[in-house]
């Protein structure tokens, strides 16, 4: 049976008062969550230390956005694996379009960090998803899995999330028709040799969109963005029916 990944990404917003304030509200909302529903926040770096001690003793598993490949090293600005795996963080998101777009992440890249969270013990979210030039043009199959292709090179499939997230469908409310966002992630799945990967959708999941993303059999959980940032909209996400 695949495993069900609800997970939040914070991208760059709260500051640690803000993410204590968020707790507050959002924890007390999880005691009724069914145990095979994995629910993470990836939060910004600054954010980790924290949460994570709030965190201890409760369902929720803390994530990151990005991660370096190399242990250690002269290569300012970034986080390795074992920084984050020391305080606690269990998942990390590889190859997000936002890094793709503005911060030069190549398939290459993102390959290199894909196995190297795995290395040091973390589960990557890969994020794969066409834009809205690539779609209208008909490419969207062959852009996804162009991406797979190169992305999980020698990439461990039994630790592994994958969220399809349709660049036009991020942040605009816009967002895919379920029925098409189950077509596509049927397609990512049959080029898997592991069928059991968990495969969110992401892009404009909101609480009242989520029952009826949920109920598209190929779709395993979401990759929440703006909706992940208020606990009582949040928490009606990962409570879906
Ligand atoms: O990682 C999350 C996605 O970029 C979706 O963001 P959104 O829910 O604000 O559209």
């Amino acid at each position: 049976m695949r495993k069900i990944v609800i997970a939040g990404n914070w991208k760059m917003f709260k500051t640690q008062a803000e993410s204590q304030e968020f707790l507050e509200g959002f924890l007390p909302t999880l005691q009724q969550t069914p145990d095979e529903r994995e629910v993470v926040l990836c939060v910004p770096f600054t954010d980790l230390s924290a949460l994570s001690k709030n965190l201890h003793g409760s369902v929720v598993q803390l994530g990151a956005q990005n991660v370096h490949w190399e242990e250690s090293g002269a290569y300012t600005g970034e986080i390795s694996g074992p920084m984050l795996t020391e305080i606690g963080v269990r998942y990390v998101i590889v190859g997000h379009s936002e890094r793709r777009q503005y911060f030069g992440e190549t398939d290459t890249t993102v390959n290199l960090r894909l196995k190297a969270a795995q290395k040091y013990g973390l589960t990557p979210i890969l994020c794969v998803g066409e834009t809205k030039e690539q779609r209208d043009a008909g490419e969207t199959e062959f852009l996804i899995s162009t991406q797979l292709e190169k992305d999980l090179v020698d990439v461990d499939q039994t630790n592994l999330v994958i969220a399809y997230e349709p660049i036009w469908a991020i942040g605009t409310g816009d967002t895919c028709e379920t029925k098409e966002a189950n077509r596509v992630i049927g397609l990512i799945r049959s080029q898997l040799t592991n069928p059991n990967v968990p495969i969110q959708y992401g892009g404009s999941v909101k609480p009242n969109n989520i029952d009826e993303i949920m109920a598209q059999p190929e779709i395993d959980g979401a990759l929440v963005g703006g909706a992940s940032l208020e606990a009582a909209g949040f928490a009606r996400i990962v409570n879906y029916k």
